[in-house]
């Protein structure tokens, strides 16, 4: 059995976590870490792990974590896993981070966006992004894997195919991406509170949202050229789920089998990605629960543009399903080990 430790695992990733991995036939949790909770049973904190987890929180200590697992998930805010993680730490056990500190390569890129210091900038280097279907044989050997967000995991999986081909014009790219609440977090905050959220919907982090960098990276490996994106999130009144709808303009003649071989070529091998039926268009609903990602696209001959959509369940592929996902990659076992999760309806 593998031995896995939560830090964070109070939150809704970490929730998220532990009720995958409570499924998971080799793996078994032996840390729940809180801040705030030390002491409180975690079935107190998630009533639905109620006699599913009798484990009481512990606090966040990585470096005794470290000598009892073999694997540590850090689902916690951005800047914490940098702050904590060490070479004695990695010598031990292996990391996979839910949060930013290790997915974006040029670390002035990220103090910019995330307005943070780097707290541990040698390590980034080392880290995999760790988006599974595209980084498999990397993340295979990694000892440190930056789980990739939410919004990126989506808006990436959806145009990856297109960009690595070279059939979308890049500088022509917008990303419009909407998100469910549970995308922020389980604190307390007020734009998130009830009134504010329900019958509602509202554009954010316009022309300045932190996936954006981290989108236009991995797109920029796919297709060998610097992309500059627009990416505008919005907020629905949703718990779970992301809608990503990209347009770009194409840059040659291609008919709807062509792309659709594109699509295939990529992935008809993997078991997450879902490239659905002509005509038929992704919806949150038809992912929530589980880890898929469905995609689809339409040519717009008028236009001259491709619209591909893509949907997830932020909290599982978005999150900690990925983040299984990696584990498992890492550990050398089934990859869907814990995985199999069929889409919720209605
Ligand atoms: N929500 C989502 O859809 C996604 C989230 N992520 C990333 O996952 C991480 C967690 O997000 P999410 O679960 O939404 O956030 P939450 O606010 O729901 O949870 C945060 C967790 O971190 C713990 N925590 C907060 N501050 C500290 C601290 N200073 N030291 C130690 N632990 C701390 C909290 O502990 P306690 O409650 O016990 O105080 C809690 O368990 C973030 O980096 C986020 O960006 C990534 C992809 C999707
Ligand atoms: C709805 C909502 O607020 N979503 C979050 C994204 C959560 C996420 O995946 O972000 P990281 O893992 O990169 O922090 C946001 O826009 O900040």
């Amino acid at each position: 059995m593998i031995k896995v430790g939560i830090i964070g695992s109070t939150g809704y990733a970490g929730g998220e976590l532990v009720r995958i991995l409570t499924g998971h036939r080799e793996a078994e949790i032996v840390w729940y870490g809180s801040r705030s909770y030390i002491d409180q049973k975690y079935a107190s904190v998630y009533q639905n792990m109620f006699q599913l987890v009798d484990a009481r929180c512990m606090d966040d200590n990585m470096e005794e974590l470290a000598k009892q697992a073999d694997v540590i998930f850090t689902a916690t805010p951005q800047g914490l896993c940098a702050s904590l993680v060490n070479e004695e730490i990695l010598s031990q056990t292996k990391i996979i981070d839910l949060s930013a500190d290790f997915r974006i390569k040029d670390v002035a890129v990220y103090e910019k966006w995330y307005n943070l210091e780097h707290k541990s900038p040698q390590f980034i280097e080392e880290a995999v992004y760790g988006l599974c279907e595209i980084n498999r044989e990397d993340v295979k050997k990694a000892r440190l894997v930056a789980n990739p967000g939410c919004y990126t995991t989506c808006s990436i999986l959806t145009a990856y195919p297109l960009a690595k081909e070279g059939i979308i014009d890049m500088k022509t790219l917008i990303v419009d991406a909407k998100s469910g609440t549970s995308g922020a977090g389980r604190g307390a905050k007020v734009p998130n509170l009830y009134c504010e959220v329900n019958e509602n919907m509202k554009a954010y982090g316009v022309a300045s949202h932190r996936h954006t960098p981290e989108i236009e990276e991995q797109l920029s490996y796919a297709s060998g050229e610097e992309v500059v994106i627009n990416f505008t999130p919005h907020l629905v009144p949703m718990n779970r789920g992301i809608l990503a709808t990209e347009y770009a303009s194409l840059k040659k003649d291609v008919t709807y089998e062509e792309v659709k071989a594109i699509y295939d070529k990529y992935y008809k091998d993997e078991k997450f990605v879902r490239v659905l039926d002509e005509g038929v268009y992704p919806e949150t609903k038809w992912v929530e629960g589980s880890n898929y990602v469905d995609i689809n696209f339409k040519i717009d001959p008028r236009t001259n543009r491709i619209i591909m959509m893509g949907a997830i369940d932020n909290l599982v592929k978005g999150a900690a399903g990925q983040a299984v996902q990696n584990m498992n990659l890492m550990f050398g076992l089934d990859e869907a080990e814990g995985l199999n999760l069929v889409p919720m309806f209605p």
